[in-house]
């Protein structure tokens, strides 16, 4: 079936549709890992996104159900050049289609997707929507000025408190969106791990005497959590604080820093880190499309991004906090980075 992606300032891509056939609006952006397509349509960090890959050929060692990085596919759409209809690994459990198909998300296949990254690229990140109908432009128009993320965090975030049992040091996770690998690097570190709704009060995290509170990646602007912030300010000074992504956003702006739009976010497996206390550089994972633009007083940089520039880790001056804006955690990405796990679990 035909279908076509209509963006903002009204370019028109034509392809064909795959995966669940349901029109769908979102944020375009683009991603440029060479795999790790799976790990990317399941970070919740991507919720209110349609994602288009900028490797040619997806799909081709299929899904299986063990690199989730959650229960479900949190993109609004996902385009490609090529879906390959025969995959073939020796974990491959089911294909791409099939996979969208039960999540009901749509995809688009055929599409230039170089020429659409440097669209986004040049002009910046837009609305966009995938649409099997021929609607007007005036339509469409009206559809996307409408569309709004700002309960993103509301939406993926667990609704119930989760424990998973450890023999080490106690970990308060705050859910914004969390990966499924962060949760498991704690875990191989033994970590006693204790997962709180988004919203969950102060005293209630207080109320477990963890060791270590930390703050996860999510999707979304910071800006649109303000209670969320109210909470944080709260538990300053009470406990050892660390964030990657979104926490690490958060805890900039907590402490009285600003926070910005990129103009097309970072998001691959290839972006350059220098780590300023370790005098090295890394090669990192990377999803945001937001940064801190303006430290507070009280944080020194530990981390900047080799290619713009931006901040991309962070550590109080006095007391122990500390974050960084890309993942560690990796998946999709080099997992090099690991050892920001044992960097967090000495402030304990
Ligand atoms: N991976 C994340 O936590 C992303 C943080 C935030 N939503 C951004 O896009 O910058």
């Amino acid at each position: 079936m035909k279908g076509k992606l209509i963006l903002e300032d009204g370019t028109i891509f034509e392809g064909k549709a795959f995966g669940y056939l349901g029109d769908s609006i979102g944020e375009v952006v683009f991603n440029t890992s060479m795999t790790g397509y799976q790990e990317v349509l399941t970070d919740p960090s991507y919720y209110g996104q349609i994602v288009t890959m900028t490797y040619p050929l997806v799909g081709n060692y299929g899904i299986n159900l063990e690199d989730m990085e959650s229960n479900k596919s949190h993109v609004k759409g996902f385009i490609v050049r090529e879906k390959s209809n025969d995959p073939n690994n020796f974990r491959c459990e089911m294909d791409l289609d099939t996979y969208l198909k039960q999540n009901k998300v749509i995809g688009l296949e055929g599409i230039d997707t170089r020429a659409l990254t440097k669209i986004l690229r040049n002009n910046g990140t837009m609305k966009g929507i995938i649409t099997l109908e021929n609607a007007s432009l005036e339509d469409v128009k009206s559809k996307l000025e409408a569309f709004t993320n700002t309960e993103a965090v509301r939406t993926v975030t667990r609704k119930e408190i989760e424990h998973i049992k450890g023999e080490g040091a106690k970990v308060a996770v705050m859910d914004f969106g969390v990966k499924q690998n962060i949760l498991r690097s704690f875990a191989k570190r033994n970590c006693d791990i204790t997962v709180f709704p988004a919203t969950t009060k102060p005293e209630e995290i207080l109320g477990i005497n963890p060791d270590l509170i930390f703050l996860s990646n999510g999707p979304g602007d910071p800006e649109d959590l303000e209670d969320v912030i109210e909470n944080i300010n709260e538990l300053i000074g009470k406990k050892p604080i660390v964030g990657i992504c979104l926490g690490h956003q958060l805890l900039a702006l907590t402490l009285g820093g600003k926070t910005s739009k990129l103009k097309f976010g970072h998001r691959g497996g290839n972006h350059p880190v220098k780590d300023l206390e370790e005098n090295k550089i890394f090669i990192t994972s990377q999803n945001h499309g937001y940064y801190v633009s303006e430290m507070p007083e009280n944080m020194e940089v530990t981390h900047i991004n080799l290619n713009d520039n931006t901040v991309e880790g962070m550590r109080h001056k006095e007391l122990p906090i500390y974050s960084v804006q890309y993942h560690p955690e990796a998946c999709p990405g080099p997992k090099d980075n690991d050892y920001i796990f044992d960097k967090f679990l000495e402030l304990v």
